[in-house]
């Protein structure tokens, strides 16, 4: 069975599988239509993507608008502290940020629902980090808001890491810029 964590943000869900481990070493169900869909993530993939980042990189806040992206995200070697931000104009929460370390060894499985940003840093070299996607990547609706916006305020686990960013999230914005871009429902 697998377990459902719910966030103190309505809508994203840390999901932990039921790994079944052997002499051989241990299999999981990392994606289930079935089953997921018990647990209210019924939907059509359209992507899967997979990033390796080395130590101390920091991939984020992304999210498209027009065309959100929902995403499953899991770490099949290495570990990051991943995160979303509620970017939801009507949400009670909006603005709010979930953090969760993702790993090879824990095997956690983050869903973060359409209208939410995503972003994360990585803890160790050379992590593999998979998600599946919704929605197709269309970069010309693609927003960066800024992984250290103090509005927002993400506490992202940076000690004794030197951060490393792409030329794009060194430009995010701050969450009252991007707050024109942001998903209305
Ligand atoms: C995201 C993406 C990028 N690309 C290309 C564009 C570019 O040349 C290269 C690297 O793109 P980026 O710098 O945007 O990659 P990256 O910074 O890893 O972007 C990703 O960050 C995480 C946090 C997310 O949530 C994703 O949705 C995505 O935005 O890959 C695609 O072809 N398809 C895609 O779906």
């Amino acid at each position: 069975m697998m377990n459902i964590v719910r966030c103190d943000i309505e809508g994203p869900l840390i999901l932990e599988p039921e790994v079944f481990g052997d002499e051989r070493g241990f299999f999981m169900e990392s994606w289930n239509a079935e089953k997921f869909a018990a647990a209210g993530l019924n939907m059509a993939f359209v992507q899967d993507n997979h990033s390796r980042s080395q130590e101390g990189v920091l991939r984020g806040m992304h999210f498209q608008n027009p065309g959100p992206q929902a995403k499953l995200v899991r770490v099949v070697n290495g570990a990051v502290y991943d995160v979303a931000v509620d970017l939801r104009r009507s949400s009670p929460t909006f603005g709010k940020w979930k953090g969760v370390e993702l790993s090879a060894a824990n095997k956690r499985i983050f869903w973060v629902p359409q209208g939410f940003a995503h972003g994360f840093l990585t803890l160790e070299n050379d992590t593999d980090l998979l998600y599946k996607c919704d929605a197709a990547y269309t970069p010309s609706n693609e927003h960066s808001l800024a992984w250290d916006d103090p509005e927002v305020g993400i506490e992202w686990p940076t000690q004794g890491l030197q951060i490393q960013l792409s030329t794009k999230d060194r430009e995010g914005k701050s969450l009252s810029e991007v707050e024109a871009f942001v998903w209305k429902s």
